[in-house]
């Protein structure tokens, strides 16, 4: 078996069993579910990190198409306690290198303690913990990828046509790195989905006459997505605006607000979140590294009940509803899907033309 090494910002090299061979390096990050491995592999949220899961044996059910979110694995590398073979040829198939057999307990409690963290991975038959740390010392940091909206998009518009389920509604959605549960999620909903590049242009939008403007999740900080942020500039008040996670960052900074770099991120599938009206407490996924620090010209409906950081934000008179967890769930639970009805709503009802 191969030998491997992960190098981490805070000095420490952690020797593991490799399983994927190759080298990579990224924002280390973790998941704290215990299933959905699919799903959070082929996640474009995990663009330019490196994926560690905190529940020891990852693989147990298999791997199969129909759960992917996108047609490839975005974490630059994989670790876990222990990885399954079907996962491991999964990830030797996609050219991306995986290590197990080491404490993930103790590695994703560092980064709780110490805040995120960059590493380095080597992987080989001649790997050393000098290799790792060599692709450490070469890492950009996270907001460092000023164009990572493009390995992430679409480059040319796709679209989806709704189900038969009454009201149809056209959204366009400006995919940022959008996951395929949101455009099923509408899709099932009778919406036509046309999935916009993220730098598409106001031309863009107009070619295909929207009912709503939803921005999706994607990876990285949302100041890198100048182009997404200046269309919702330009369509705020005149249509209806939905955001999910970097979605909802990108809009809360469209409309006077600011966002920041988190302590550790927000991480799992169990993460709750009070509704401020209703009183009511969900559970949901999430998987975001960054924050809405001052919502701008928005409302904070929904909070994180760990540490209080807006999880929804609303207005009534500009017609935006967004959310910082992920609503589509995929991995994880299916509380919230009734977002996606919500959205939909603030659209007006395509008016019924009679023929004589
Ligand atoms: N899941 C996401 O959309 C992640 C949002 C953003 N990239 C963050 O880390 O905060």
């Amino acid at each position: 078996m191969p030998g491997a090494y992960v190098a981490l910002e805070n000095g420490h090299v952690v020797e593991a069993r490799g399983r994927v061979p190759g080298t990579a390096c990224g924002e280390l990050v973790f998941t704290t579910a215990y299933t959905g491995y699919e799903e959070s592999l082929t996640d474009p949220s995990y663009e330019e990190q490196v994926l560690t899961f905190s529940y020891p044996l990852i693989g147990n059910y298999g791997v199969r198409e129909e759960r992917f979110e996108s047609d490839r694995v975005h974490p630059r590398a994989v670790v876990a306690r222990e990885l399954t073979e079907d996962v491991v040829e999964w990830l030797e198939a996609e050219g991306v290198p995986a290590v197990d057999h080491l404490d993930t307990r103790d590695l994703v409690g560092g980064i709780r303690e110490e805040g995120a963290m960059k590493c380095g991975i080597a992987v080989g038959e001649n790997a050393t913990p000098e290799d790792a740390l060599a692709e450490l010392e070469r890492c950009p940091g996270m907001s460092d990828h000023e164009n990572i909206g493009a390995q992430v998009s679409v480059h040319e518009r796709e679209t989806y046509l709704g189900e038969d389920v009454g009201d149809d509604k056209t959204v366009a959605l400006v995919d940022c790195g959008a996951k395929g549960s949101i455009i099923d999620a509408l899709v099932e909903r009778g919406a036509d989905v046309h999935v916009l590049p993220h730098d598409a242009t106001e031309d863009d939008v107009e070619a295909v006459d929207p009912d709503v403007l939803f921005v999706s999740n994607g990876p990285g900080d949302p100041a890198n997505f100048e182009a997404a942020q200046e269309l919702v500039e330009t369509y705020v008040g005149e249509l209806p605006l939905a955001g999910i996670c970097l979605g909802q960052q990108i809009i809360a900074r469209a409309l006077g607000g600011t966002t920041e770099k988190m302590d550790f991120g927000h991480r799992g599938v169990n993460q709750p979140v009070l509704d401020l009206e209703s009183n009511q407490v969900v559970m949901t996924t999430q998987n975001h590294g960054y924050t809405v620090a001052d919502p701008g010209e928005l409302d904070v409906t929904q909070i994180n009940v760990n540490d209080d950081t807006p999880e929804g934000l609303e207005s009534d008179d500009l017609s935006v509803i967004t959310r910082q967890y992920h609503p589509e769930a995929n991995p994880g639970p299916n509380d919230t899907l009734g977002f996606f009805d919500d959205v939909l709503s603030m659209a007006p009802r395509k008016r019924l033309v009679l023929a004589d």
